[in-house]
């Protein structure tokens, strides 16, 4: 169809430089996306780490009694990594996934955080979060990644396919439905969400093809698609998950240490008795490879935002950050497709041809729509349950829900509660989260501001 517009502008020589990236040579499958093509590890294969897979198993029990689980922590050895884990990726993803478990348990466990990891977890969290290329607390890849398997294993299912009615979470800190549901939302999420990858590169493969027969709107049309079942898999949330539950008994363990003076921890934790005290964020879905990817197959930017900082004034770009979060392997990856993507500036120079304008269009108004209901879900599942937390009373042996932060908050304008509330992430999430979706429809309506 492009053919006939010889006469525009050519693509720039630097984007046919550099070959497209090849999904599985950054550990991504093209079926799973950022799950990997091999289920997780359940458990450890060495006995040596016995104790750590009981104690990450009855972590539901054992912060019944917040205490419970200190002291059972407190009494573990300082272990080194063996080669069992040490010759194994998965194995390496399973004892960072149970250390993290521990390591939140621990500090959260009850309304008064320690600040302080013991040295039989600080030490091996650092060691495993190291070699892995994420920072030493639970993540997204530990919590939701690495954190899945078969619930039936004798349901028969073609071999190398991932049955999405028949999985379970491994570890979780409650023992409810509601917390396994949330993570496995998002497993739901990565695996629905693999054909974008796929239509992203078809894309750009076409591109550089020089467009024949359309192939780049029916791309665009195949990856808008995609995306609008992103936002069905991120609805389902509400099926078994309860707000209450969530906000009141799951959440508080999912919180980092970045943003958290007024929860406790106005150093962030130290590492080891000896150790540095050091910030970082808790899980979130921001450090889902995915929504970032589709963010740059499709031309979206995010600047630094003051929505991160606690004090209004110093402005980072809180996406970039998380980047860091993620496996290093699909960090790189969304590099590489950042170097050679050039989609947006593709639709641009093809501005009178509609039908392609109105693909691209269309891509993002569905990005436009996950942003928009993943607000909604947000404001159901946390700004709601927040506004009616004066009914639980306050006590210091109780988990206490993560705080709006109303001290250190120098933002200007009113401050609603929804304006304050934070992220498990530390941002504030509202003003973050209503960026990101403007950020969104910007790269459609303005060339110059959104530029890539
Ligand atoms: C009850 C469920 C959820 C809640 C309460 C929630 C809450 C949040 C919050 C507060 C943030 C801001 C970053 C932070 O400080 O943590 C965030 C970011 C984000 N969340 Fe969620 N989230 C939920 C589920 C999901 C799910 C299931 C998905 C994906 C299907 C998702 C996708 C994202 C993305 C992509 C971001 C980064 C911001 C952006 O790119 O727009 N969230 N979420
Ligand atoms: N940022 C969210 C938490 C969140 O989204 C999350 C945290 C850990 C693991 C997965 C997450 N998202 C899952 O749907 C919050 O502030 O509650």
């Amino acid at each position: 169809m492009n053919n006939t517009y010889t006469s525009e502008p050519q693509m720039p020589h630097r984007t046919k430089m550099r070959p497209l990236p090849v999904l599985e040579e950054y550990c991504i499958s093209p079926h799973h996306g950022f799950l990997d093509g091999l289920l997780p590890l359940t458990r450890l294969s060495s006995k040596k780490y016995k104790k750590w897979e009981e104690i990450v198993a009855e972590l539901p029990s054992l912060l019944q009694e917040g205490s419970k689980v200190r002291t059972a922590i407190d009494e573990l050895d300082v272990l080194d990594l063996d080669d069992t884990i040490l010759g194994d990726v998965r194995e390496l993803r399973r004892a960072y996934s149970i250390l993290g478990f521990m390591a939140h348990a621990y500090i959260w466990a009850t309304g008064t955080p320690r600040d302080v990891l013991p040295e039989c977890i600080a030490r091996p969290l650092l060691e495993t979060a190291d070699i892995l290329g994420v920072p030493p607390l639970a993540t997204y890849s530990s919590l939701v990644l690495w954190n899945f398997k078969v619930a039936d294993k004798c349901k028969k299912t073609e071999p190398g396919y991932l049955d999405l009615e028949n999985i379970t979470t491994i570890n979780t800190f409650t023992g409810t439905v509601d917390e396994s549901w949330f993570y496995l939302v998002s497993v739901r999420f990565e695996k629905i969400g693999s054909s974008c990858l796929n239509h992203g590169l078809d894309i750009l493969r076409a591109i550089r093809d020089g467009d024949k027969d359309g192939a780049v709107i029916n791309g665009l049309e195949n990856l808008a698609a995609a995306i609008e079942r992103l936002s069905k898999a991120l609805m389902e949330m509400e099926t078994k998950c309860e707000p209450n539950v969530f906000y009141f008994k799951i959440r508080p363990f999912l919180a980092g240490w970045t943003n958290m003076s007024h929860m406790g921890l106005p150093q962030g934790v130290r590492y080891g008795a000896e150790g540095q005290y050091q910030i970082f964020s808790g899980g979130s879905n921001a450090q889902s490879s995915l929504i970032q990817a589709l963010d740059i197959l499709l031309g979206v930017k995010h600047t630094a935002n003051a929505a991160h900082s606690s004090r209004g004034d110093s402005k980072i770009n809180y996406l970039d950050e998380m980047k860091k979060y993620m496996p290093r392997q699909h960090r790189d990856f969304l590099y590489h497709l950042a170097s050679v993507c050039d989609i947006r500036e593709y639709v641009f120079l093809h501005i009178s041809n509609q039908p392609l304008q109105e693909a691209y269009g269309h891509c993002i108004s569905m990005l436009q729509k996950f942003r928009d209901n993943h607000i909604q879900i947000v404001t159901k599942y946390i700004i709601l349950p927040s506004n009616s937390k004066q009914l639980a009373p306050k006590k210091k042996e109780v988990l206490n829900p993560i705080e709006p932060n109303t001290k250190t908050c120098a933002c200007s304008g009113p401050k609603t509660a929804s304006s304050k509330t934070i992220g498990t992430g530390g941002t504030r999430l509202m003003p973050f989260l209503k960026q990101c979706r403007d950020e969104t429809v910007a790269a459609v309506k303005t060339k110059n501001k959104n530029k890539n």
